[in-house]
C-alpha cells in the first residue's frame, strides 16, 4: 500500500485561516481564482516505480534522464555518396578524386586509410573515416572508371566543405540532461531515451482516481429505464476523461440519494483513491446530500464558481476512518457541467498532483463565425466547432442549443469557446478564446 506524501487536510486547514484568503467562502469564486486556489493547495505525489519503455508513454518522468553517452557516438555522415576531406574540395574548378577501395557501411566501419586526393564510397550513418570530414550525395557527383579504379568528379559550387557530416554528441552530449522530471513521456521522449541505450525509467506511480455518480434516477446502461430514470453519463465520462489522462480510474458505480449509501462510498473512495470525483448532489435540492457530507467528512476549499456552466463546483479534501485522506473534487450534476468543471478545474488538478509539468489548457484565439449572446457577471464555456475559415485562419461555431444537460453539444464539439467574466455578446468576426480537446487530454 503507497502511502499519502502530502496532507490534504492540512494544506486545507492552512488556506482556510482566517484572513484575506476568498476560500471557505459561499460567494461565487472567479474561475482564476478556483484555479489559483486548487494549483496552491496541491502537492505532487512522490511515490515512484521503474517501468520498461515500452510502458513509459504517458507516464511521468520522475527524475531527469542524464545522457551517458554522446549521441551520436561518432561523426557520421548524412548521405549515401562519398567522404572526402574538404581540403580537397575547390570552389572555382572540378574536384576530382580517385575512389578508395572499400566501402563504409553503416554498422561496419571502413578500416582502411583514405589519403588525401582520395574518396571513400560511404553509406548514411555510417563512421567517417580518420581525416575526412565532408560527405558528397552521389547524385551531386560523376563517376567514371579509370585504370585503378574510379574517379570521381564534383562541379565547382555544388557542395561546401563540411557538409553532410553528423557530428558525435550533436543530438546529445555526454552528461547532458535528455528528459527532465515531470515530463509526461511521448513517444519522442521514448525514443529519445532509447537512443541513450536506457531501457527503463523511474515514473511516478499512477495517481488513483475514484469516481461516482449519486442520483436515485441513475440506471446503468444495459438496465431497464424506469419511470422518472435517466442512464448516468457523467461516471463513463469522468472515468474516460481519467483514463486519457494516464491516470488509474476507480469505479464505485451509482450511490442512490441517501447519505448513509454516500458516507459509506466517499469513505471507500477515500481509502482507495487519491482523489475522489463525485458527479450531482452539489446543489440546494432536497436530496444533494453531497454537500453536507462532504463538510462533515473533510473540509471543502470553495463551493461555488463564477461560471457557466458548472457553477456549483466544490474542492477540498475527505478524511477516511482510518485517518487516510484524498483530494476530492466534487462536481454539477448536469453533464456538460460535469464535464466542463473537469476541465476547468480537475484536469489540472490530477495532473499537478501526478507530478506533470505545466499544465494549463493549450488555448487559441480564433473568430467566432457567428453572434453569441452572452451577460457580463460568470465565465461562460460554450462548446464550439474549430475550423479553417477560407482566409486560413481560425474560425470557432457554436454546437447549437447550450443548455447543461445537451451532452450532444459537447460531443459534436472539439473545443470549448471561453467567453471571460467580464465580457459581453460577442459578434460574428469577433476573437474569442478556444480551448481545444486535444490540448486538453
Ligand atoms: N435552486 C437552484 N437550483 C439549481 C442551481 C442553483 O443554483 N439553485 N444550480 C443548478 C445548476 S447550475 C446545476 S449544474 C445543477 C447541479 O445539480 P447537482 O450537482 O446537485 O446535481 P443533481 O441535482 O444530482 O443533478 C442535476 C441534473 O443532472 C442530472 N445528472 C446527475 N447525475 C448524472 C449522471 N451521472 N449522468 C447523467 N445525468 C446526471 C440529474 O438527473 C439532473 O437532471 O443544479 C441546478 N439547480
Ligand atoms: O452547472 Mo449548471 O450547469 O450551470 O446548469
Ligand atoms: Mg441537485
Amino acid at each position: 500500500m503507497l502511502r499519502p506524501v502530502s496532507d490534504p487536510l492540512a494544506i486545507i486547514r492552512t488556506m482556510s485561516q482566517p484572513g484575506p484568503s476568498p476560500l471557505i467562502s459561499d460567494a461565487d469564486l472567479s474561475v482564476d481564482a478556483a484555479r489559483a486556489a486548487i494549483a496552491a493547495a496541491l502537492r505532487p505525489l512522490t511515490d515512484t516505480e521503474t517501468v520498461g519503455l515500452a510502458d513509459a508513454p504517458g507516464r511521468v518522468l520522475a527524475a531527469d534522464v542524464i545522457s551517458p553517452i554522446d549521441v551520436p557516438a561518432h561523426d557520421n555522415s548524412a548521405m549515401d555518396g562519398y567522404a572526402f576531406a574538404a581540403a580537397d574540395l575547390r570552389a572555382d574548378a572540378p574536384t576530382v578524386l580517385r575512389v578508395a577501395a572499400g566501402t563504409a557501411f553503416a554498422g561496419t566501419p571502413h578500416a582502411g586509410v583514405v589519403g588525401r586526393g582520395e574518396c571513400l564510397r560511404i553509406m548514411t550513418g555510417a563512421v567517417m573515416p580518420a581525416g575526412l570530414d565532408t560527405v558528397v550525395p552521389q547524385e551531386l557527383a560523376t563517376l567514371a572508371a579509370s585504370a585503378d579504379g574510379g574517379l570521381l568528379t564534383i562541379a565547382p559550387g555544388v557542395l561546401k566543405p563540411l557538409e553532410n557530416r553528423r557530428l558525435r554528441g550533436e543530438d546529445l552530449a555526454r552528461g547532458r540532461p535528455a528528459v527532465q522530471a515531470g515530463r509526461v513521456l511521448k513517444p519522442a521522449d521514448v525514443g529519445l531515451i532509447a537512443s541513450l541505450g536506457i531501457p527503463q525509467v523511474a515514473v511516478l506511480r499512477r495517481l488513483r482516481v475514484a469516481v461516482f455518480s449519486t442520483g436515485d434516477e441513475l440506471r446503468n446502461a444495459g438496465e431497464p429505464l424506469d419511470p422518472g430514470c435517466i442512464y448516468d453519463s457523467n461516471r463513463y465520462t469522468l472515468l474516460s476523461a481519467v483514463r486519457r489522462l494516464g491516470m488509474e480510474p476507480v469505479d464505485l458505480g451509482l450511490v442512490r440519494d441517501d447519505p448513509a449509501a454516500l458516507q459509506a462510498t466517499l469513505e471507500r473512495a477515500v481509502a482507495e483513491a487519491d482523489v475522489v470525483l463525485t458527479s450531482g448532489g452539489v446543489s440546494v435540492g432536497d436530496a444533494d446530500y453531497t454537500r453536507d457530507l462532504l463538510a462533515r467528512m473533510g473540509q471543502v476549499a470553495f463551493w461555488k464558481v463564477a461560471m457557466r456552466p458548472g457553477r456549483p463546483f466544490a474542492f477540498g479534501a475527505l478524511q477516511g476512518p482510518a485517518g487516510k485522506t484524498a483530494w476530492l473534487f466534487a462536481l454539477p450534476g448536469n453533464p456538460v457541467a460535469s464535464l466542463v468543471t473537469f476541465y476547468a478545474f480537475a484536469r489540472e488538478g490530477l495532473l499537478r498532483l501526478a507530478g506533470a509539468q505545466a499544465t494549463p489548457p493549450l488555448t487559441l484565439q480564433a473568430r467566432s463565425a457567428a453572434a453569441i449572446r452572452k451577460r457580463p457577471g460568470r465565465t461562460e464555456f460554450q462548446r464550439g466547432v474549430l475550423r479553417r475559415a477560407a482566409d486560413g485562419g481560425w474560425e470557432v461555431a457554436i454546437t447549437g442549443a447550450q443548455g447543461a444537460g445537451i451532452l450532444r453539444s459537447m460531443s459534436e464539439a472539439n473545443a470549448l469557446v471561453v467567453l471571460g467574466q467580464a465580457q459581453g455578446s460577442v459578434a460574428a468576426g469577433d476573437w474569442v478564446e478556444v480551448w481545444p480537446f486535444d490540448g486538453l487530454v
